[in-house]
């Protein structure tokens, strides 16, 4: 592909992209994907160029520009290379017009940045939030780490995770799949406040594709039982395999049917040691991955967002045993997510005890803890640990 071709596939990505959140359609790496799917035609250097300009051309707008060719005019009044790509050639962009409107250079959403604010996530760790994350990986606790480091190389211990390794962003660890998983060192250390050993018990409530119940079995040793529900039928119908691969027998699944839920939970009752609910959320610590995501909230969006995590909170603690814990996680930096939502559950359960999470990352925060990428490198996540009255 010549260059002008290559900045005229990114528009056009681009466009998809912003149709794509306004409508609920796919993710950027999903359009992305597919559009190269039907053209052969393109090399594995196109794609790759095509790939960085369209993240760089979302990361360089905090609202939704109003078209792909508005985001990359935005790139281009910096990068005298990208504006001479706009030369009308067959497969290029048309010329630059005098007053064809240019994306606004930003960050977040300015209702976003109001809530970062009242959340107390101040502008200057803003710019951490659209940053490009490294590649982190959690080792098998019986793994033979050496050989692991010998065939990862660049690979780099993170401190505080045992078990937790750094690598270049799009190193390629699928030869080592099983042994080891690809999991933010946010995730991996949230994972951490179930305190989770062998023998348990736990209920792993909002488990999806199981990142997290991964984590909590090997924690485990592979004794005890972990019962993981989910109301996605496709995301939880991925996690037997993969526990199958990471030889994990004691986890079981359970398909929810969403407004059923209590019922089909009720032989739980009082039995957990440990209910973990990784609650579905607006996902604003997570961008530095889709940071299309940003576009693609609605305050209405966040509203029915809170009101299902009070939800499975409420669906949560009837199942935790006397003096148990249940672990509330959310990879959401807003407090009508977290704090808020923890000083909610605690005037609805008055009984109930804070105890600190004891986490190797983040800052205390309201009744629980919060990790940023800004102070800890890590997606955004703020995690509370709740221990049910004896
Ligand atoms: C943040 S994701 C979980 C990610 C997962 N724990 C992991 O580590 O990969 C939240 C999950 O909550 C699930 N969920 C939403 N409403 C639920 C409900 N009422 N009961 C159980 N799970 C629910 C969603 O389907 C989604 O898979």
């Amino acid at each position: 592909m010549t260059p002008a071709a290559r900045t005229q596939a990114a528009i056009e990505l681009l466009d998809a992209i912003i149709t794509g959140t306004r409508e609920g359609g796919a993710a950027a790496d999903t359009l992305i994907a597919r559009y190269f799917s039907t053209r052969r035609y393109a090399g594995s250097k196109d794609r790759r160029a095509v790939r960085e300009l369209v993240y760089a051309a979302i990361r360089a707008c905090g609202e939704p520009p109003v078209s792909g060719r508005a985001a990359v005019r935005l790139l281009a009044m910096t990068h005298e290379g990208l504006a001479s790509t706009f030369d009308g050639s067959a497969h290029g962009p048309a010329l630059l017009g005098a007053d064809e409107s240019v994306a606004a250079p930003g960050i977040v959403p300015a209702w976003i940045g109001a809530a970062l604010d009242r959340s107390g996530v101040p502008a200057a760790e803003w710019p951490a939030l659209v940053d490009r994350a490294p590649l982190d990986v959690r080792i098998r606790q019986d793994a033979d780490s050496a050989a692991i480091f010998a065939a990862l190389p660049q690979a780099e211990p993170i401190p505080g995770l045992g078990y937790g390794i750094r690598l270049p962003a799009g190193t390629d660890v699928s030869a080592l799949s099983g042994v080891v998983e690809v999991q933010d060192a946010g995730s991996q250390a949230v994972s951490l406040a179930a305190d989770a050993s062998p023998g348990m018990t736990i209920v792993d409530l909002c488990a999806g594709a199981g990142g997290k119940t991964l984590a909590l079995g090997d924690a485990m040793g592979g004794q005890g039982r972990i019962i993981a529900c989910d109301v996605d039928r496709a995301r939880l119908s991925r996690l037997a395999p993969r526990a199958a691969k990471a030889d994990l027998s004691i986890v079981e699944t359970r398909l929810l049917d969403p407004g059923r839920e209590a019922v089909e939970l009720a032989d739980l009752a009082g039995t957990a040691d440990v209910v973990f609910v990784d609650a579905p959320c607006s996902g604003t610590g997570t961008w530095r991955r889709n940071p299309e995501a940003r576009w693609r909230l609605t305050s209405d969006r966040l509203r029915r967002l809170v009101a299902t995590q009070a939800h499975v909170l409420d669906l949560a603690a009837p199942l935790v045993r006397p003096g148990g814990a249940l672990v509330y996680v959310v990879c959401s930096l807003l407090d009508d997510e977290g704090a808020g939502q923890i000083n909610e559950f605690l005037s609805r359960y008055p009984d109930w005890q804070v105890s600190a999470p004891m986490l190797p990352f983040g800052r205390d925060h309201g009744r629980g803890r919060r990790l940023t990428p800004a102070h800890d490198a890590t997606d955004g996540f703020f995690v509370a640990r709740l221990l049910a009255p004896c």
